[in-house]
């Protein structure tokens, strides 16, 4: 039979799992409670073999006598299996311990390795730097929730772009670092506080603390060193009032909202409110916040946490309660569709109420209202549906629950796209912007041809 090479990537535990599951999963059984403990507890020694270039011929040996294997015997050849996998056995390993590749019809080599040195690099390989770093830097950076961090940051990047008055580009780079240095910082501490229930649902079973990357006092110590830095730059940077704001925002979410997750469900509420004070700082950087467009603007990003988040938490709701979690959704699930629609529907004056105070054109209400009567149909459709379910006072029918959840689901997704197309609009309408645009390219516009003449 002739050899092919196949070439695998540094192999780290995730890869091997994800190797192994998804070759698997199609014939077996998975036991959850038995993939999700090994996992953790071997981490560590998967994560040192795989930095040091190791493979592990024996997943694709396993795999191809599992795949084979009569049913009965699966659970006990999916455990040695996975033991093996999660074990990463070394070559060098005394030959005891290693398992006969010889009918493999391929070799196995780390990345980067040619046919002939694959012997050489597999025993010879070095962590490299970069890839340690990554090792180090990685968990830390999943303490931030990056994408949620992106999201505030821009949030307060597009209100700073709204807001009336002048801009500066020096500014701009100290109020998006500061302000995605307080986010993380809240995050962090968020889910210092948070392993024994994250722990619990598979949402967040894969964060850092977890997992055991990072302790908590880890995660609360580098929630210093970044909230520090942040409120400095914004405080030194921008301005104290921004500063004090991201300060605020970081007890109010860490502390307040953290907390009352676990215990009413105000949390919802709390939280919206911990959603809006990015605008407002990103407004608080250039203009007063005595202007009403703040407080329009703050109120957009308040308004729609409720059709996202209680769409997102509908389909996920015993898993809040399981976890220990306190949410609308679980408590009164048809409060949290009337909710999510209230809020949607609140999003057509927010709308209106930035051109009346005069930061956008009125065109602004008018195409906004495209995404807004988006998400306000679905939330409509989520409400009415929960409505039917729970009306007649007796208990929901399965076909009902799932037409719920398809409701909630496509409300989520309308809202992912809703807020960064309602926020673009706001931007593209600005009182003036076009004016500015064209003085900028050298077009006279027709309010400057009338001033002069
Ligand atoms: C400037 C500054 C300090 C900004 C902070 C912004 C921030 C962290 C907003 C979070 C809004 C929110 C309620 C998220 C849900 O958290 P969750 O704990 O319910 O999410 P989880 O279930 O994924 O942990």
């Amino acid at each position: 039979m002739s050899s092919r090479i196949v070439t695998l990537p540094r192999l780290n535990t995730v890869n091997n799992f994800n190797f192994f599951f998804k070759n698997t999963k199609k014939n077996l059984h998975i036991d959850q409670n038995f993939i999700a403990n090994p996992f953790l507890s071997l981490h560590r020694r998967n994560t040192i073999a795989a930095r040091k270039g190791r493979v592990i011929p024996t997943s694709i040996n396993s795999l191809h006598n599992v795949k084979n294997s009569q049913s009965s015997q699966h659970n006990s050849i999916l455990e040695d299996v996975a033991t093996k996998v999660l074990n990463c056995q070394e070559p060098e390993a005394p030959s005891s311990q290693k398992t006969n590749t010889n009918h493999i019809p391929f070799k196995v080599v780390p990345k980067g390795a040619t046919k002939s040195n694959a012997t050489a690099v597999s025993a010879n390989a070095l962590p490299s730097t970069k890839s340690e770093l990554k090792t180090l830097i990685n968990p830390y950076i999943k303490l931030t929730k990056p994408n949620l961090t992106v999201l505030v940051t821009l949030s307060s990047i597009c209100s700073y772009a709204i807001s009336p008055y002048s801009v500066s580009l020096i500014e701009l780079i100290y109020l998006t670092m500061g302000t995605a240095m307080c986010s993380g910082a809240a995050n962090a501490i968020n889910m210092g506080r948070e392993p024994e229930f994250d722990k619990k649902m598979p949402r967040t079973v894969g964060r850092p603390v977890v997992r055991g990357l990072i302790t908590p006092q880890q995660a609360y110590n580098f929630a210093a060193v970044t909230g520090s830095i942040g409120c400095t730059m914004l405080w030194f940077g921008v301005n104290p009032t921004v500063s004090i704001l991201g300060f605020t925002n970081i007890v109010l979410y860490a502390w307040l909202y953290t907390s009352l997750k676990r215990k009413s469900i105000i949390n919802t509420w709390v939280g919206a409110i911990v959603g809006a004070i990015p605008p407002l700082m990103g407004w608080a950087a250039s203009s007063p916040l005595s202007h009403p467009g703040a407080w329009c603007l703050a109120g957009l990003l308040y308004a729609w946490q409720f059709p996202h988040f209680n769409a997102l938490s509908h389909n996920i709701a015993e898993q809040y309660k399981s976890a220990g979690y306190v949410m609308t959704a679980a408590e009164n699930p048809k409060l949290n569709a009337r909710v999510a629609l209230r809020y949607s529907i609140l999003m057509f004056p927010l709308c209106i109420g930035l051109s009346y105070c005069g930061i956008t054109d009125w065109i602004f209400p008018i195409d906004s209202a495209i995404a807004n009567g988006w998400l306000t149909y679905l939330a409509f459709q989520f409400w009415r549906q929960q409505q039917k379910n729970y009306s007649s006072g007796s208990k929901p029918t399965a076909e009902g629950l799932a037409l719920a959840g398809v409701h909630a689901k496509k409300l989520f997704w309308c809202s992912v796209w809703h807020l960064p197309a309602v926020l673009i609009l706001a931007m593209l309408h600005k009182k003036g912007q076009w004016d500015r645009w064209f003085s900028y390219i050298g077009l006279k516009t027709s309010d400057e041809t009338t001033l002069r003449s």
